[in-house]
Formats: C-alpha cells, structure tokens, sequence
C-alpha cells in the first residue's frame, strides 16, 4: 500500500502526533508552526489535512491541496470549511464533534458568571491597576433572572441544565428541535424570538451559517431589556459586533462575555477598548482533557480516511447520519467490499453497476448503490472515487449504475447482489448480514458460498470433474502457500468454483501455473 502523507495544519494535542506516527504507512507533515502561505506550498501532496478554526479551508486551501481525500476539522464548528469547495472536489469533510462540549459548556458559565459579577475585570482593576474598589464591583445574581438560549444543542442543553442549577428560569429557542427536549427539562421553549429578547441574559450556541450570522443586530437590541447580558462562546458575528460595541457603549447591553470574534486573531478589535466586556481569545475548546480526546479522534479518523476505510463523522456525505439505521451499517460496509471482490475479478471494461436488493434493506438502495460504486471504481479508476462523488465518476466514464428491488426468494432476510455488467460478460457476488454485523459472501456468479469478506483469496472456476483441488493444493504447497480455508461451490452445466484462503501474498507466477490446469476456467487473486 502506498503510503499516505497526513498534514497536521494547526495545533492538537501531542496524542494524536503520537498516533498518526506510530502507522508505518503513514507519514506526517507537522506544520503547526507554518505561516499559511508556506503551508499551502507543500500541501499539496497530502493525502488528509487536520485543521482547526485558525486554518480557513477555503478557495485557495482547496486549490492548493489538489491530492486531498478528506479533511478532518478536529473540533465541532466547520463556518470556515467550504464544504460545498470540498463537495466539487470529491474531498469529504469531517469534523469531531462532542468531544470539546464539555470544555465550551464550562467556559459559557464562566462568561455567565463573569456577566453578573464582572469579577475578571475587577481582577485586572485590583492587579494590573493596583486599585481597590469594592463600589465599582456591584453586580446581579443569577439566581431568579431568565437565561434566554438560542441552540439548544450538545453545549446550548448542558448550559441551560446548568444554570437552572442556579436558580435561573430558562427560554430556549431552537426551531430544529422537538420542544419536548426542553419542557422534559422543566425549562420553556419559544418559537417566538421576542421571548428570549425580553430575558436578562442570553448565550447562543447555533452554528455560524447564512441563517444565523448577525442573528442579533441593531433592531434585535433595540428590543431587549434595559441592562441585559450577553454571552457569545459560539461563533462571532452571531451577534454583529458594531452594534454589540455600540450597546454596551450606550450601557443598554450591560456586559458582555465574548469568546469568539468575526475575524481572529482578534488582537486590535474596537470591542477590546469596552470597560463592560471581558474577552476570552476562543478558548472554549482548550482543556487539556478536551484537547487530549479530540486530537485522539481526529488522528484516528484521519488514519482510516487516508486508507479509504471509512469517514467517521463525515458531514458532506450522500446519506444523512439520522436517515442511517444501525443495521444498515455493515451492509453499506459489506457492500463496498463486494464492489471491491467484483473489480479485482474483472479484467475488461465495466458498462454497468447494478445492485439486486431482497428484504428491507432495499429501502436504502440509493445509498448502498454509492458504496458499492464506490468499491467497484475505487480498483479500477485514476481517480479518487469517493461517497461524494461516486455517481459522477461513473457517469463521466459513461458507466450506468442502477438498483432493483426484488422479490425475497432466496431465504436470507436480506440479501444484496452486486452485478457488473463489463463488454465482454458479467461478474455478480451476493452478499448477506447474519445477526447485528456478521458480512458474508453468500455467492459468485451464481455459485454459493458462504465465507467472511476479508484476507487474501484464490478463486478458481473449473470443470466439474475428479482431482482437481489435489492438483490445486498441489501448486500451492510446492509454493510454500499455507491453505487457510477452503470452500467450494457447485453450479449448473458441471462448472465448479472454490475459494481458497491463503495466509501470505499470492506471486502472479502462481496464478499463471493454477491457470495453466486444463480444467481451469478462469482463475483470480483478491484481496480484502
Ligand atoms: N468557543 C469555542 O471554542 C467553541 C467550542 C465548541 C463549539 N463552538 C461552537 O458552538 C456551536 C454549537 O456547538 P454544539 O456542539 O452545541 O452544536 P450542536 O449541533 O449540538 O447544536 C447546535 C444547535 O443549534 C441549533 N440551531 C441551528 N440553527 C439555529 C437557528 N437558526 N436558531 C436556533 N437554533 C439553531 C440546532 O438545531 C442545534 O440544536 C458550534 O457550531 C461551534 O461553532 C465553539
Ligand atoms: O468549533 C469548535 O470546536 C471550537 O470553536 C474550537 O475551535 P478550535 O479547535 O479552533 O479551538
């Protein structure tokens, strides 16, 4: 296997360097410490990059990194990931996204406290200006005010169960969510926007998109009570930032708590010159526990992406994670591999992928279709064929790939046929789950079997007639090949297939002698 080149673009954890350093087929470009410019100068032989918030994947990223596979943003926010760029370009994106909530859920509260007692500013009045002032100090209490929370998500729902700890009354607003998930709670859920303008405190944690950019702006303000407090360990500009600069200069807005800035660094902002704020520079993510798990994660995905097994978290795939049952997990898996087996079988032109579906699965054909284009191009083709682009790629090569649902008559629950129709004949393999995610191989061109979709294999098509597997196992000892499993199928018209399961790397040589048998048919070498 070749070996793949992951760029690490922005800090993480010494952990994941570890990982991604411990895989012989994997090397590692560290250019944490690159300026952007010479960052894009040698990313573009990399295989998979992982970035942070502090690297834009943008136009000029995606131009540059012209041999990337995947991006894995090690952290939840993906505003600076042009996934549609990534989409075009067949790169699939990925991002990690619990692993730092804790870490921004106790950060929000600390801006929550801050908010009412203004402690870090008196901090620096008491340290920095050697000042003792307990009348400038005065603050509120948390206790009976209403928090209003836009995004009632992993970190909105846990910092809303927080403060009602604190005697807080909560208002969420989330349109995307059941209200039940609130009121379960014992909290109120709003439809109704002017409910959380009206509340003493508000925190936001929406993603940053076109919907929810500038969400509170002047008129929103405008709205809200005399004195209120605002929180903002999400995305800036969430809250447009002139007109959060121009009410907390007009002391409507109270005091601010901000994490997260429109354009970061943001060392030189006009909101840094307000007395009623305090700022943090996005630290929402950094706990070393949260950093620790996330760069863990990210490596790990990073590996599997780099060998195309699979894309953990993947936000620009076909198949949204909600509409994927559990059990449809290792079909889509088995399926892939089943394209794989097909391609390596095939030695001439592919016309057609078609895909036979039995059983409930055949709800999920067009999914399971993608997967197993993708492992019967994925051999064949120049170019990188991916869950993203699968149908494109085949359609530009001028191959049809379709699936039909049939009748159950086989017996198995579900069973699933790839078919790949070539000019000169046709290759199918049937493929079945037993239990929750037991793969197995139930057929070849027509012949049955029953064998697990993995390790290195002969398949041997012959005439029907006595002495062959002795000729066969013959070969193979005289080759020092040790026999790991052996199955045969019988068909029709006195053909017969075996399986044979070796332990180590076939030569073509032997492949070429096993052929030479006269009752030989055809004979291949794949892998799994
Ligand atoms: N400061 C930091 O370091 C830091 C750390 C982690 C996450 N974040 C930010 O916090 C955001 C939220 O993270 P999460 O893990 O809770 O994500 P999440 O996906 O679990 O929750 C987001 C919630 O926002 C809701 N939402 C989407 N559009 C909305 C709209 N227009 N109005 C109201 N609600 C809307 C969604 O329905 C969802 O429930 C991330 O997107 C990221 O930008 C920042
Ligand atoms: O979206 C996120 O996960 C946070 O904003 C953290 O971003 P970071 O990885 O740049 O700290």
């Amino acid at each position: 296997m070749r070996t793949k080149k992951i760029i690490v673009c922005d800090a993480i954890h010494e952990k994941g360097f570890e990982i991604l350093r411990a895989e012989k087929d994997i090397d590692v470009v560290d250019a944490v410490k690159l300026p952007k410019d010479e960052l894009l100068k040698i990313i573009g032989d990399c295989d998979v990059a992982i970035t942070r918030s502090s690297t834009d994947v943008d136009e000029k990223f995606l131009n540059a990194a012209s041999n990337l596979k995947a991006i894995v943003r090690a952290g939840v926010g993906v505003d600076n990931v042009d996934q549609e760029g990534c989409s075009r370009r067949g790169i699939i994106a990925m991002n990690v996204p619990t692993a730092n909530t804790i870490a921004a859920v106790e950060l929000t509260m600390a801006h929550l406290l801050g908010c009412a007692r203004s402690f870090p500013n008196a901090n620096n009045h008491l340290k920095i200006d050697r000042i003792w002032n307990r009348e400038k100090w005065y603050g509120v209490e948390l206790a009976e005010k209403r928090l209003g929370v836009i995004g009632f998500g992993n970190i909105g729902s846990r910092v809303a169960i927080r403060a009602k700890s604190f005697g807080m009354e909560i208002v969420a607003y989330d349109p995307y969510i059941p209200a039940s998930k609130v009121t379960d709670l014992g909290m109120s859920y709003t439809t109704n926007f002017d409910d959380i303008l009206a509340c003493d405190f508000i925190t936001i944690h929406t993603p940053k998109n076109k919907e929810t950019l500038n969400m509170i702006s002047h008129d929103e303000i405008a709205k809200m009570k005399d004195g209120v407090r605002l929180i903002n360990c999400a995305r800036g500009g969430l809250y447009n930032e002139e007109a959060l600069h121009a009410g907390l200069k007009s002391g409507k807005i109270a005091f601010a708590g901000i994490d997260v800035f429109s354009k970061e660094p943001a060392t030189n902002h006009p909101l840094l010159d307000l007395e009623n704020i305090c700022v943090t520079p996005h630290l929402g993510a950094n706990t070393l526990e949260s950093q620790e798990k996330i760069a863990i994660q990210a490596a790990e995905n990073a590996i599997s992406a780099a060998r195309g097994i699979s894309y953990p978290n993947a936000l620009n795939l076909p198949i949204k994670a909600e509409d994927m049952p559990a059990s449809l997990k290792p079909y889509l898996e088995l399926v892939q591999k089943m394209g794989f087996l097909a391609a390596q079988l095939n030695r001439s032109a592919i016309k057609s992928i078609r895909l036979e579906l039995e059983g409930d699965i055949a709800e999920f054909g067009k999914s399971l279709l993608t997967f197993g284009v993708v492992g019967a191009l994925s051999e064949t083709n120049e170019t990188t064929v991916n869950y993203v682009n699968a149908e494109f790629v085949a359609k530009e090569k001028g191959i049809e790939s379709k699936f039909e649902v049939l009748g159950s008559t086989s017996g198995y629950k579900n069973k699933v046929t790839l078919v790949l129709v070539t000019d000169k004949d046709a290759i199918s393999i049937s493929g079945t789950v037993f239990g929750e995610d037991e793969q197995r191989i139930v057929g070849i061109n027509g012949f049955k079997f029953d064998f697990k979709p993995k390790g290195k294999m002969i398949i041997f098509k012959n005439n029907d007639v006595p002495g062959v597997i002795a000729k066969i196992t013959s070969i193979l000892a005289q080759e020092g090949i040790n026999i790991a499993d052996f199955r045969l199928g019988r068909g029709a018209h006195q053909f017969a297939m075996a399986v044979i399961l070796v332990d180590t790397d076939i030569d073509k040589k032997i492949i070429t002698e096993l052929n030479k048998l006269e009752t030989c048919v055809w004979v291949e070498y794949a892998v799994l």
